[in-house]
């Protein structure tokens, strides 16, 4: 049994790093990756260039007021809307990475998210000619369908046809929680799909069963236990389309524990621990240094990170919330001792300051 695991540093494709007070608590977090693709579901949404440069210089500077020094590559996203041009993508070129599409109501923080998803064609067209990755919230909407199946209902009626109108676009399916959608995904080229740590290591019995866990509501809802193995099985394979992207997604306790509690799942602190157990525990941690540091930079044209990361195995790493100065946020809590830490990581110190 090997005790330490030594790994190139690195990234998370999908993260939710906010504003203001929560920003400046969580930023340490994220910082034993070396990039990040940043969500932009802000109140309001980053939705033309000058709020993208705007968000990237308050993410730097609270970058460098949590852990001066630091290095930390935010890459940038932009937020789609019906009112999304293509002169919108040919200004944000060069300072974009991705831009996000989420179905109008689909999420957090996605009201002003797209209606009209075949009104966007030509907007991708612009996207793909300009190189820029379309990351997608997979999920349909409609009152209609339940929630458990609104991820496959997506496939089927959104992305399928999207695909044929955009043949030429790089498209990320972000956080996929289904067997339906990791099959979607390997049948399709030029696609890849980010895998959260939290779907990988819950199912909905984690979240419904003796009691209802608000902690462990995200979205997409967690799955069935036989979607979570399928998500295991991607994640620990060989296929290069799938890599890691946390979709750590702060709350603060009064959002999550009110009478209608907010989706996401604050993982990044502890999201290379959790994924080193599950690698160890699925025989597979030869495999864990392709999922967080080659597969997604390389679908995404990215040179992978110079440096490493070490992870050693001791006592438990405590799960106490953390405090902002909008609240206290608590830490997923993945049901198992998280032995694994990072070396020198700022991550953890995460609980230790008060803002
Ligand atoms: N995943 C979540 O449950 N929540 C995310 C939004 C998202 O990624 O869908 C958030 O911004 O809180
Ligand atoms: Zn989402
Ligand atoms: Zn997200």
């Amino acid at each position: 049994m090997t005790d330490t695991i030594t790994l190139r540093r690195p990234d998370d494709f999908h993260l939710h790093l906010r504003d203001g007070a929560i920003l400046e608590a969580v930023a340490r977090g994220s910082l034993d990756f070396a990039r990040a693709i940043i969500m932009p579901n802000l109140v309001p949404p980053v939705v033309d260039a000058a709020m993208v440069r705007s968000y990237r210089d308050r993410i730097m500077t609270a970058v460098e007021k949590s852990v001066p020094g630091a290095e930390f590559g935010p890459l940038m996203t932009l937020y789609l809307t019906d009112d999304t041009t293509p002169a919108t993508i040919d200004e944000v070129a060069g300072l974009c990475t991705a831009a996000k599409l989420y179905p109008a109501h689909a999420t957090t923080n996605s009201a002003s998210g797209v209606n009209d998803i075949d009104g966007l064609t030509p907007v991708l067209e612009r996207m793909a000619e300009r190189g820029i990755v379309l990351c997608i919230h997979g999920e349909v909407t409609d009152h209609e369908v339940d929630i458990f199946d609104r991820e496959a209902v997506f496939l089927e009626r959104v992305l399928a046809p999207m695909r044929e109108r955009v043949p030429e676009l790089k498209i990320v399916l972000e956080h996929v929680s289904t067997r339906t959608a990791i099959d979607f995904v390997k049948a399709a080229g030029n696609m890849g799909a980010t895998i959260t740590a939290h779907h990988l290591v819950i199912d909905r019995n984690d979240l419904l069963a003796g009691g209802i866990r608000p902690h462990n509501y995200c979205l997409p809802i967690v799955k069935r236990r036989e979607d979570r193995e399928a998500l295991v099985a991607a994640a620990t394979g060989d296929n290069p389309a799938f890599f890691f992207g946390s979709d750590s997604a702060p709350h603060t306790d009064p959002r999550k524990l009110g009478p209608c509690g907010a989706a996401g799942c604050f993982t990044a602190p502890l999201a290379l621990a959790i994924l080193a157990h599950l690698f160890e525990a699925a025989g597979a941690l030869d495999r864990l240094e392709e999922f967080v540091s080659l597969r997604g930079a390389a679908f995404y044209g990215l040179p992978p990170n110079p440096g490493t990361v070490t992870l050693t195995r001791g006592a438990p790493v405590p799960l106490d919330p953390i405090d902002t100065a909008d609240g206290p946020i608590t830490l997923f809590n993945p049901g198992f001792e998280v032995t694994w830490r990072v070396e020198n990581s700022p991550a953890l110190d995460v609980q230790e300051k008060v803002f």
